[in-house]
């Protein structure tokens, strides 16, 4: 057996103040290609706004978010309402609940249609999110680094998230660590996130 795979579910990536783990890959890949595909074509993708110094900025990439009710949900200063959930997103909720033995109300999806588009370093602490809760996310399509940095050490720890993927972020993670996807000119193909997380009203 190899030790310290990291498919290993006991193995924590960052090295200290939070804890992630990568599952690798969780979806056959007929079933991970029906996924994107299906995610591509019926998720009502819009384009993200965030208010940035009183300026209204529209990026490239495109989200949705979905949950158990029509939660409202401030990020980048601008509020989102959910939308129910479809029978395909409820699969993919239920397999991200067992894998990691948390449950989530809701869950914010990403399309970005190729390696130009990326997120930016942040955390995901907002008022709205359950303190300390678990985010479990999922990525279809192109293969993309993801990275860690530690806010005080700026220590980094990063991981390539692949077609089918599961990782998790738990504990004290968003605390002390920011993430960030990071546009590379190594992709030309579209991918898509979902992040299952707990909102708190
Ligand atoms: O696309 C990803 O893998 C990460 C997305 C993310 O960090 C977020 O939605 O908050
Ligand atoms: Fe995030």
């Amino acid at each position: 057996m190899d030790l310290f795979s990291s498919t290993d579910e006991t193995t924590n990536l960052l090295p200290q103040d939070g804890i992630v783990h990568y599952y690798g890959v969780v979806f056959p890949k007929t079933e991970a290609d029906r996924f994107l595909q299906y995610l591509l074509e019926h998720i009502e993708w819009k384009n993200d706004e965030a208010v940035i110094f009183g300026k209204l900025i529209v990026t490239k990439r495109k989200v949705a978010w979905y949950g158990d009710r029509a939660f409202e949900y401030t990020y980048s200063n601008t509020t989102k309402r959910a939308l129910p959930w479809t029978k395909e997103l409820l699969e993919l909720k239920k397999v991200v609940e067992t894998k990691t033995g948390e449950t989530y109300n809701s869950c914010l999806l990403n399309l970005y249609h190729d390696g130009s588009e990326g997120m930016a370093w942040h955390s995901d602490a907002e008022r709205d999110l359950k303190k300390n809760g678990a985010i479990g996310s999922l990525s279809f399509g192109s293969e993309r680094k993801f990275a860690f940095k530690h806010k005080k050490s700026s220590e980094t720890v990063s991981l390539l998230l692949e077609h089918g993927s599961l990782l998790v972020m738990k504990g004290e993670t968003q605390k002390h660590w920011l993430h960030r996807l990071p546009p590379t000119k190594l992709s030309n193909k579209p991918r898509v996130n979902l992040t299952f997380r707990t909102i708190v009203e």
